[in-house]
């Protein structure tokens, strides 16, 4: 097993240092043969047959053309092949473009990429407040996006002897040699800076932070991990929990508890969702050499015992998110019956353990993120409504607190501006804050000192 893997990848070094025909770059010959037509003027005037045999015809003729005309037409053979060869080299730029933009867009799993930056966006909302800052936004999700692809290229690089085993993952760009691996780690590299410098600078450091460690997490603790031991879909599950924390982070500039609700729901929901496709791929999973968490489970027992487990966990994340005051009660309510939905797919496939069952289940955890992140975005309380809700039940207290206060002072000032009337001063006025008490109970009473 060690000497077949070992053989293999010395075999992909061969192919990524010799000239490889579908990596544009590897085999240079092809191209500088081609742009030699544009630069070398002997393959250049070589190149032109068409054209100069009109020329060359009309002296076998016996029309002799003078000087002037000769030197025309050679200046329009000149021209017209200019414009051919630079007609073809800016299709195979173009193609190179075309080449190079598909095989980033799959080292970075654009998909994937994209459902993180959803969480973290939505994050980035709830952490909002009343005031969107939609700049700010666009940042974060730009930044997201950059250190997810930098993270999903890196994985693949580190995985391109298991991936070329695997059904599901050989046509990958690096398995399939259509890019290098010194080109991949490049461009993971440029853009996983890029992207943590953003948030850095368009968001806080707290986000760029975040970003940089589960970039860290994912390609240096999970990715290996897959070959080593079955406790990597939960290493794995952290990974996909801290995108909207990052968002929530960016925008709030803090971590507090009514931010952990979205994290919460994305570490749980992960592991419905890995345990039906490890379950679904374990052929796949076993050629490839990674010990998921199904391979040792012969029956799939536990592994559907593990999607019920933690469909079951979500439940109390809606009642979560309206006590602590990020969303209106009719969250908590559809909050629940999804998670009623996933864990009924949950149980029939702890009934039932079939490929079907799990596909089932596969399907509602694909259905319930986003149902999910929709509710909790519609029935989002601003902030100022958040206080209200949150203070709800300290407001009688408090009111009847600050009411006491204000009658107090009230007496306190009576008596001042009856002292002061009597020796004919200016008139005391109770200050504006008394006034501002009312719509926020949570807040002392000021103590109003006479100036
Ligand atoms: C900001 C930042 C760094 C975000 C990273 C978010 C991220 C990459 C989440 C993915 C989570 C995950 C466990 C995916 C499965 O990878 P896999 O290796 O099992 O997938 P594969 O088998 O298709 O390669």
């Amino acid at each position: 097993m060690w000497r077949s893997s070992r053989s293999f990848s010395s075999k992909l070094l061969l192919r990524s240092s010799s000239p490889n025909p579908r990596d544009p770059i590897a085999s240079s010959s092809i191209i500088s043969t081609s742009y030699g037509v544009v630069r070398n003027p002997h393959l250049y005037s070589s190149s032109i047959p068409a054209s100069s045999s009109s020329a060359s015809d009309s002296f076998k003729l016996g029309f002799p053309q003078p000087d002037g005309a000769r030197a025309f037409s050679a200046t329009a053979v000149d021209l017209s092949s200019l414009a051919s060869a630079s007609a073809s080299r800016a299709r195979q730029v173009a193609d190179l473009a075309s080449h190079y933009a598909r095989c980033y867009w799959e080292l970075s799993k654009a998909r994937l990429s994209m459902l993180v930056v959803a969480t973290s966006g939505t994050g980035f909302v709830l952490g909002s407040g009343s005031a969107l800052d939609f700049p700010g936004l666009c940042w974060t999700c730009a930044g997201t996006m950059m250190v997810a692809a930098s993270a999903n290229s890196l994985n693949q690089v580190f995985e391109i002897n298991n991936d070329a085993k695997m059904k599901r993952t050989r046509q990958r760009p690096l398995p399939s040699g259509r890019i290098t691996i010194p080109h991949a780690v490049t461009w993971a590299s440029s853009i996983g800076v890029a992207g943590t410098a953003l948030l850095a600078g368009k968001a806080n450091m707290l986000a760029a932070g975040l970003a940089a460690s589960n970039l860290v997490l994912y390609a240096f603790v999970y990715t290996p991990l897959k070959q080593i031991h079955p406790v990597n879909t939960w290493v794995g599950a952290v990974v996909g929990a801290i995108p909207p924390l990052l968002g929530w982070v960016a925008a709030s500039g803090q971590v507090s508890l009514n931010g952990m609700i979205l994290p919460a729901a994305l570490y749980f929901w992960q592991l419905p969702h890995f345990m039906a496709l490890a379950y679904l791929c374990r052929n796949d999973y076993a050629a490839g050499g990674f010990r998921m968490f199904s391979l040792a489970d012969a029956s799939g027992r536990r592994t559907a015992l593990v999607a019920l487990r933690n469909s079951l966990y979500l439940l109390p994340l809606g009642y979560l998110a309206y006590d602590w005051g990020v969303t209106s009660g009719w969250f908590c309510l559809e909050s629940s019956i999804l998670t009623l939905a996933i864990s009924y797919a949950a149980f029939s496939f702890y009934r039932d353990r079939t490929a079907q069952k799990a596909r089932k289940m596969f399907h509602a955890s694909l259905l319930y993120l986003p149902v999910f992140m929709s509710g909790l975005l519609l029935h989002r309380l601003p902030d100022n409504q958040q206080l209200v809700q949150e203070d709800n039940s300290m407001e009688v207290v408090e009111l009847s607190s600050s009411l006491g206060t204000l009658a107090e002072e009230s007496e306190n000032l009576d008596q001042r501006n009856h002292e002061m009337g009597s020796t004919g001063g200016k008139q005391a006025r109770p200050p504006v804050a008394y006034a501002s008490v009312a719509p926020f109970p949570f807040l002392p009473a000021p103590l109003y000192a006479a100036p």
